[in-house]
């Protein structure tokens, strides 16, 4: 009997553990987005903006959902630390592409780096959000507007991939399956230090790895 309700009790508290990578440009706002999740979903509140410092490896963070637990893993985005990034492509059950929609500058090295995760192969059927974050700001991007940067650029790139010698580097078959996602593509607008559109972020990660097909954790309430 006991070992009955103990399994009863296991099943009801079980809670499946998915990772969430957050990922972009140094500046982008990933650990300020991390620490108000924190804030808006734990009892201890994340880090205040101006304790936050550039991200030199790695942030992380849990929260607890209905059956669910989120572990956030906040990539740092300077140059040289990006190529740790795909160490992490191949457990993690979604993405979350951090853009500063602020920074106007440097749109195209965000869009350059952003094409560079999707190409990798280790995430093409993982859930990937664009979050356009600073939207407390009077000169940011909307997320239309963000959309459309995007497909411009990616526009752009296409068109002059056509016009170099050797054409397009992909294969054909590579750059459907990207237009496709692309095509796709959820983008919200957050601000990460007022914490606007920040639930509806977490919502749609909570909503989406339900469908993942990687291999997940479970943690039972007994454990
Ligand atoms: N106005 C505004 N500023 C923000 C917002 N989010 C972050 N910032 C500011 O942007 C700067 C960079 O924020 P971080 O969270 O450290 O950026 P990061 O993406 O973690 O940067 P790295 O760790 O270097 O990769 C800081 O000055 C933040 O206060 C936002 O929603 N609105
Ligand atoms: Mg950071």
């Amino acid at each position: 009997m006991y070992h009955l309700l103990k399994g009863l009790h296991e099943h009801l508290t079980r809670k499946e553990e998915f990772s969430v990578i957050i990922i972009g440009l140094d500046g982008a706002g990933k650990s300020t987005f991390l620490e108000k999740i924190k804030t808006l979903y734990n009892d201890v509140p994340g880090l205040s903006p101006d304790k936050i410092t550039p991200t030199v490896g790695q942030n992380t963070g849990t929260i607890v959902l209905p059956s669910t637990i989120l572990q956030f893993w906040d990539l740092g985005g300077q140059r040289g630390i990006r190529n740790i990034w795909h160490k992490y492509y191949g457990d993690c059950h979604a993405v979350v592409y951090v853009i500063d929609a602020e920074d106007r500058e440097r749109l195209s090295e965000g869009w350059e780096v952003f094409d560079g995760v999707l190409a990798n192969p280790q995430i093409l059927g993982v859930p990937l959000l664009l979050v356009a974050n600073k939207q407390d700001s009077p000169t940011s991007l909307s997320v239309d507007e963000i959309r459309h940067d995007y497909e411009d650029w990616y526009q752009r790139k296409m068109e002059s991939a056509r016009r170099t010698r050797y054409g397009e580097p992909d294969s054909g078959h590579d750059t459907a399956m990207r237009r496709e996602r692309i095509a796709s593509l959820d983008v919200m607008g957050i601000s990460a230090i007022e914490g606007t559109g920040v639930r509806a972020a977490v919502d749609w990660l909570f909503i989406r790895v339900q469908n993942s097909r990687r291999d997940i954790k479970v943690s039972t309430g007994s454990s």
